[in-house]
């Protein structure tokens, strides 16, 4: 790869989450990292000192002086940035973490060639375990494709989709955590309704999770893994009734179609 800079546009959550992952990589092609936001100094200050990287609230000022400018700001900024930015650089390639906002929107925004790819990752990033969906816009050429790649991985795995399942699957990937999370809360709160500690809740529901993943991991369908554990006229198929008598597929349904159509400003 040739020796690159990086701008980061948002210095938030995902920005900091992408950024300890390529940190981690340690390629010495990486020639420079900025990390910006527009208002909040004190952030700034704790990611130079926490990572070593160039700050600064004014990203207007970085643009030229960088070869690849990550956008992780959120999807309603982007309108005003990605018009700005096509004012100030010349070829760079521009890539966003943002929901709803696509390849077919940052090109409309952005001269004609600039190359961009749109990037859905989760909050899993943080530790190297995101499951990212993306697509590629027209410009995007193999060079360039090799630093996405080099992005991606440094966040965890990655899936290559077309503009509409990244749109699409938003939910089901980006937002979906935080329906396991609720799910959990639930979990431990009835754990502790049963007489253990919340540190125990943690601990039983966390193991009970990470088993259930890696059945799922080992190639098991959840059909198959859901009857293994309802014993015919067992106890377990009583729980599943109420969950059914409460439309649970259906809730976690609608709330995929909620969150996507959010994400798409509808
Ligand atoms: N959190 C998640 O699970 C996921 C988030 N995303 C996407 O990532 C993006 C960021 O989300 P997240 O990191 O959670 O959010 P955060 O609120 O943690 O970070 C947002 C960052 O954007 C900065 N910002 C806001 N407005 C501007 C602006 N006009 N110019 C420059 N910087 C600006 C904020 O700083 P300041 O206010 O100081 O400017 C802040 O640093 C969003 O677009 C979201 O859709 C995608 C997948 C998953
Ligand atoms: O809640 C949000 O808007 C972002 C998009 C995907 C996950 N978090």
């Amino acid at each position: 790869m040739r020796p690159t800079r990086i701008l980061m546009i948002g210095a938030g959550r995902m920005a900091e989450a992408v950024l300890s992952g390529i940190l981690k990589q340690a390629n010495p092609a990486i020639e420079k990292i900025t990390l910006t936001n527009r208002q909040d100094k004190e952030r700034l200050e704790l990611l130079k000192e926490r990572y070593g990287v160039h700050v600064s609230s004014n990203w207007e000022e970085e643009a030229k002086d960088h070869d690849v400018i990550l956008l992780a700001s959120p999807p309603a900024t982007h309108d005003v940035i990605l018009k700005r930015l096509g004012e100030l650089i010349d070829g760079q390639l521009v890539l966003t973490v943002a929901a709803g906002i696509d390849t077919t929107y940052m090109e409309e925004r952005l001269p004609k060639g600039t190359p961009v790819c749109w990037i859905m990752p989760n909050t899993a990033a943080q530790i190297g375990e995101s499951i990212s969906t993306y697509t590629c816009g027209h410009y995007v050429n193999p060079q360039h494709r090799e630093m996405i790649a080099f992005i991606l991985e440094a966040i965890g795995e990655s899936a290559e989709l077309s503009e509409q399942q990244v749109h699409d699957l938003t939910a089901v990937t980006g937002s979906a955590p935080a329906f396991v999370y609720a799910f959990v809360e639930a979990m431990e709160e009835a754990a502790v309704e049963n007489g253990v500690t919340a540190e125990q809740a943690r601990s039983l529901v966390t193991k009970m999770l990470s088993g259930s993943a890696a059945m799922l991991a080992a190639g098991h369908s959840p059909q198959d893994l859901r009857d293994q554990v309802a014993s015919p006229g067992g106890s377990t198929a009583a729980g599943l009734e109420v969950l059914e008598k409460r439309h649970y597929k259906e809730a976690i349904k609608a709330a995929v179609k909620a969150t996507n159509a959010h994400a798409r400003g509808e």
